[in-house]
């Protein structure tokens, strides 16, 4: 068992602060969503991970969370062009695009989550899932006044795309890394991107008594537990159990203008295993939905962008970061989601969810690759179906996995890349499927089927569509990254 998963993770994510700027250029992105993990002992969440799906969410998971907020307008998507004439040849990147009414143009669609979640005719929040009226069944049609709905709530005031609904999209104004500034979340997360590594004394020892109630005996326990030995002695302590905001963001559409790169630390609850070893304990103490404390000797703190205790499940995760990458891509900026962590952490039950969970069937375990499918195939076929007088194609080329190389002239490319033409997301789910059953798995002492190697999977979705006379074409890269894991703590 690795000792403390922040530590190792830090280096990584932010003292080498170009990581994730490096990142960005190397796969064109303009904006990345980076998704971390860190390994908890801690008490399992009393079966709130069995939350079922198509229900409206609990307000306070919804009302906050990674979520673009609002369209940038004045930012020209990254594959913007626009083509003129009978003949179009793409002139120039558009630097300054006519605000749209809606995604791509005039209309906006009510969307709804691969579950069924309508975010277009509610839309009284962000996403549009807390009322009951906005959940629909995913067969249903929207009708033009909820498209008419959706597109007010969805641009808001001044077109600034305030308000709810997913469509609330925006785009980061410029590609920056992990530093903000003049942002209206510059001093309550002024830590975020430059968090401190607190790293306090170890505690006295009644502070081991307020933590543990049981005056004592906690840190001997801890000790064998954080080396993955089972304890014996004193029964198990109980940390801090009080569940705290997660994904406290604020309803600010600025918010994804101003942060390309954002890092989540996802919490997974205790496997039985663990439970069965060590009890109901943990060795992480969440402070607030930014900052966690490991609770070791010394006690350390650290603090991160966004933090989602192990109550947060793969439907909510979606909605907080996944389907804010799929607006962005389909108004032409590249995205990517990338997990990173510690091996047995979660990040292959984050990016694919459980094998037998992925068929065409929603589960509860289906993790954000099929979700964003699902997804963007949905919207895609309401964008086609409600501009079908501008002739609107929308195309999803799928890239499977492959070696990674560097050429001087090329830079770095996918070697041997085949390309999928896929039409509906149960070929995406297939071609997923067929990926993931190549890839090299092995037993680590912290995971039987451990991944072994790196997936990356890449969808570059392309859309034309015809307006006053000029033919349009945009384009953008979905990236979703579900590395290897470390076993170094
Ligand atoms: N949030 C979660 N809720 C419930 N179970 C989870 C959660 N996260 C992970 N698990 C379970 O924990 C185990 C390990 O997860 P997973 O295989 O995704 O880890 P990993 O980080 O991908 O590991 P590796 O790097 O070794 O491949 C799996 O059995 C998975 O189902």
């Amino acid at each position: 068992m690795v000792r403390s998963p922040v530590v190792s993770m830090e280096p990584c994510l932010y003292e080498n602060r170009s990581w994730s700027a490096d990142l960005g250029k190397i796969l064109g992105a303009r904006q990345i969503v980076v998704v971390s993990f860190k390994y908890s002992i801690r008490m399992l969440g009393g079966g709130k991970n069995e939350e079922t799906e198509n229900l409206p969410l609990n307000s306070n998971a919804l009302s906050s969370g990674l979520i673009h907020g609002g369209l940038d307008s004045s930012r020209a998507p990254f594959g913007a062009i626009q083509e003129t004439g009978p003949n179009p040849k793409p002139e120039r990147m558009d630097k300054t695009p006519t605000k749209p009414k809606g995604r791509y143009g005039d209309t906006m669609l009510p969307l709804r989550t691969p579950d069924g979640h309508n975010f277009g005719v509610s839309a009284r929040n962000r996403f549009g899932w807390a009322k009951s009226e906005g959940t629909l069944p995913a067969s249903e049609t929207a009708s033009d006044d909820s498209l008419a709905e959706g597109a007010n709530s969805y641009y808001g005031q001044g077109g600034r795309g305030i308000g709810g609904g997913i469509g609330g999209l925006a785009t980061p104004r410029t590609t920056r890394t992990l530093a903000r500034a003049n942002s209206n979340y510059s001093e309550s997360y002024s830590v975020q991107s430059t968090p401190n590594k607190s790293v306090s004394k170890p505690p006295s020892v009644s502070c081991r008594s307020k933590v543990d109630g049981n005056g004592g005996g906690r840190w001997g326990n801890f000790a064998a537990l954080y080396k993955g030995l089972p304890s014996s002695g004193n029964p198990p302590p109980l940390v801090n159990t009080v569940e705290v905001p997660h994904f406290d963001l604020k309803e600010d559409p600025s918010f994804w203008m101003e942060h390309n790169v954002q890092v989540v630390v996802r919490v997974r609850p205790l496997n039985s295993w663990e439970k069965n070893a060590h009890g109901n304990y943990r060795c992480l103490k969440q402070e607030s939905s930014h900052s966690i404390t490991w609770i070791g000797q010394p006690e350390a703190g650290f603090t991160f962008d966004h933090l989602a205790c192990e109550s947060v499940d793969q439907e909510v995760l979606f909605r907080m970061v996944g389907l804010p990458m799929v607006e962005n891509c389909l108004s032409g900026y590249n995205s990517c989601m990338f997990a990173y962590g510690q091996t047995g952490s979660g990040k292959t039950y984050t990016m694919l969810g459980e094998m037998e969970a992925m068929e065409l069937q929603p589960g509860q375990h289906r993790g954000m690759t099929p979700r964003i499918f699902k997804f963007l195939f949905a919207t895609i076929q309401a964008e086609e179906e409600s501009r079908r007088d501008e002739k609107l194609n929308l195309q999803p080329v799928l890239i499977p996995c492959l070696w990674l190389r560097e050429d001087v002239k090329k830079g770095v490319y996918v070697e041997n890349l085949s390309e999928f033409e896929v039409q509906s997301v149960g070929g995406i789910l297939r071609l997923l499927i067929q990926g993931s059953l190549s890839r090299k798995v092995a037993a680590t002492s912290m995971n039987r089927e451990s991944s072994r190697s790196h997936s990356v999977f890449t969808c570059v979705i392309k859309c034309r569509w015809e307006k006053d006379s000029s033919a349009n074409l945009r384009f953008a890269r979905l990236n979703l990254f579900d590395l290897a894991g470390s076993e170094r703590g």
